[in-house]
């Protein structure tokens, strides 16, 4: 049974959604988001990456990747109980772009790294937090992290002041044990640290992996409206809000939001359980090779796709997000 009480649900429709379709979300949309999140109860939204667009090669993208804060105010124009959060990436951004909490309108600033690369997610850490943010420290693509690897970095964190530290499935690979596993060692190994949980829906475990975490007691819940977010997409908002619910929590609102955007959205967009973002997920492999896959005219050719995974011979084209 879990204890309602204690979590809190940060949604990141508008940040990891953006990786589907180029952020290219209007700002009516992000508005309702808003509006619909706060009334729904949920404690955090995701307002986009506040990268650099000076440090990002690529195309056009909207302007929730390089979040800019006099825009942001004229998005946001009145602060409701719900945070708001941006994601950075370590080397993409600017630390010249933001500004002090005091000035902004961002409670929470998350630093998304690879396990290699801690020691520079904490050094952004410290800085943002010196800066009076809260802050966490997502650790990507776990299931490919070694335990010695995961020892030494637990070092670092637990001298860090960083305020969440999050599991991250990646690749949607995880099951059930995986979770229990990982978060009874985080929260053995960072005793003082509050623990988050981002999952993907390859194997349509992002519900059921973010329960167990949350039955075990991790405090941040991530995810996303209608489950929007790169390749099998998150933890839907809408079912967190409906198995949370209590006093809370309302699921009305959220699903206003879907019958008003997100059904013409989706036929326009790829994400969620399609067979090729399945097919990574069980093999436990980064989604950009479905994503590619999806993107062709072979987007159908199944058996073809797990052959070539499968097999000695290298996947040829992979394009990066
Ligand atoms: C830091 C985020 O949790 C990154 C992400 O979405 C991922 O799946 O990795």
């Amino acid at each position: 049974m879990v204890k309602h009480h204690q979590h809190k649900i940060l949604d990141c429709t508008i940040r990891d959604g953006g990786l589907v379709n180029d952020w290219d979300f209007s700002v009516e949309f992000v508005q309702d988001m808003y509006r619909g999140l706060s009334a729904a109860g949920v404690e955090y939204m995701e307002i986009g990456y506040k990268n650099s667009e000076k440090l990002l090669k690529g195309g056009a993208s909207g302007p929730w990747r390089f979040l800019n804060e006099s825009f942001l105010r004229d998005v946001i124009t009145k602060k409701t109980d719900t945070k708001l959060s941006a994601l950075v990436d370590i080397g993409r951004v600017d630390e010249k772009d933001i500004l002090p909490r005091e000035d902004s309108l961002l409670d929470l600033i998350r630093v998304a790294c690879y396990i290699k690369d801690v020691d520079k997610g904490l050094e952004l850490v410290q800085k943002f937090h010196d800066m009076g943010y809260e802050t966490s420290l997502n650790i990507m693509a776990l299931s490919h992290v070694m335990e010695n690897e995961l020892t030494e970095a637990f070092e670092e964190i637990n001298r860090s002041p960083v305020d969440v530290v999050y599991v991250v499935d990646s690749y949607g690979s995880m099951q059930s044990k995986d979770i229990d596993y990982l978060v009874s060692k985080f929260q053995r190994l960072l005793p003082e640290k509050e623990l988050g949980l981002h999952m993907h829906n390859n194997m349509q475990l992002a519900f059921a992996n973010t329960l167990t975490g949350a039955s075990k007691g991790v405090t941040f819940l991530d995810s996303s409206v209608y489950g929007m977010g790169r390749a099998a997409g998150n933890c839907t908002t809408e079912l967190l809000l409906s198995h949370l619910k209590g006093a809370r929590y309302d699921v009305r609102p959220v699903l206003g939001l879907i019958e008003k955007h997100m059904i013409t959205m989706r036929e326009k967009w790829d994400w969620g359980y399609l067979i090729p973002y399945m097919i990574v997920g069980a093999l436990d492999e980064h989604p950009r090779t479905a994503m590619a896959l999806l993107d062709s005219a072979e987007r159908n050719n199944f058996t073809d796709f797990y052959d070539r995974l499968t097999s000695v011979e290298t996947f040829p084209s992979a394009s990066k997000k």
